[in-house]
C-alpha cells in the first residue's frame, strides 16, 4: 500500500513559540496533539497543500517556509509520509477553524504533549532546529 503523502507545518511565531492543535477524537490518531496539515491532493505540490491546509484549518497564509524533515511511518492501519516544513512567516492570526483546540508552546514544552508515534522525530528535529 502506498504511503499517504501528508503536508505538515511547524508554524513558529516571532517569540519562537510553536503551534500545535488537537485532533478530533473520532479522527485517525484522535485526541492526540499534532502539527497542522493534511493530505496532499492529486495535482497539488506539497507547498500548495501546506498553504491550503493552513488556510482551511487556521485561517493563516504562510510566507517563508523551508523543508525540515521527511518521516515515513507505518501505523499498521495506515502508512504515512509526513513532509514537514518549518513556517517562519505567516499573515493572520491562527484560529481553530474546525473547532480544534490550539496551543502555542516552546520547543521544550513539546515534550509534555501526547503526539502520534510518527511525531517523536518531528519534536526532536524542532528542538534541534530552534533550540529548547
Ligand atoms: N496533520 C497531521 N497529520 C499527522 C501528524 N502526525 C501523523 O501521524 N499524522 C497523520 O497523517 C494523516 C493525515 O493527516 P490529516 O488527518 O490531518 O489529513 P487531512 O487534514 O487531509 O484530513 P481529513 O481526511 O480530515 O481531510 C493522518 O493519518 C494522521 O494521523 C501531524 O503532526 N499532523
Ligand atoms: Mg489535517
Amino acid at each position: 500500500m502506498a504511503a499517504l503523502h501528508v503536508a505538515v507545518a511547524v508554524v513558529v511565531d516571532a517569540r519562537q513559540q510553536v503551534l500545535i492543535s488537537r485532533r478530533a477524537t473520532a479522527a485517525h490518531q484522535g485526541g492526540l496533539w499534532e502539527f497542522p496539515g493534511g493530505k496532499v491532493e492529486p495535482g497539488e505540490s506539497v507547498n500548495e497543500a501546506l498553504a491550503r491546509e493552513l488556510r482551511e484549518e487556521l485561517g493563516i497564509e504562510p510566507g517563508a517556509s523551508r523543508p525540515l524533515l521527511l518521516v515515513p511511518f507505518d501505523y499498521g492501519d495506515k502508512a504515512v509520509l509526513l513532509d514537514v516544513h518549518l513556517v517562519t512567516q505567516f499573515r493572520g492570526e491562527a484560529r481553530g477553524l474546525e473547532g480544534q483546540p490550539l496551543a502555542w508552546v516552546s520547543p521544550a514544552q513539546l515534550s509534555q504533549y501526547r503526539f502520534p508515534a510518527a511525531n517523536l522525530a518531528i519534536v526532536d528535529a524542532v528542538q534541534q532546529a530552534l533550540g529548547d
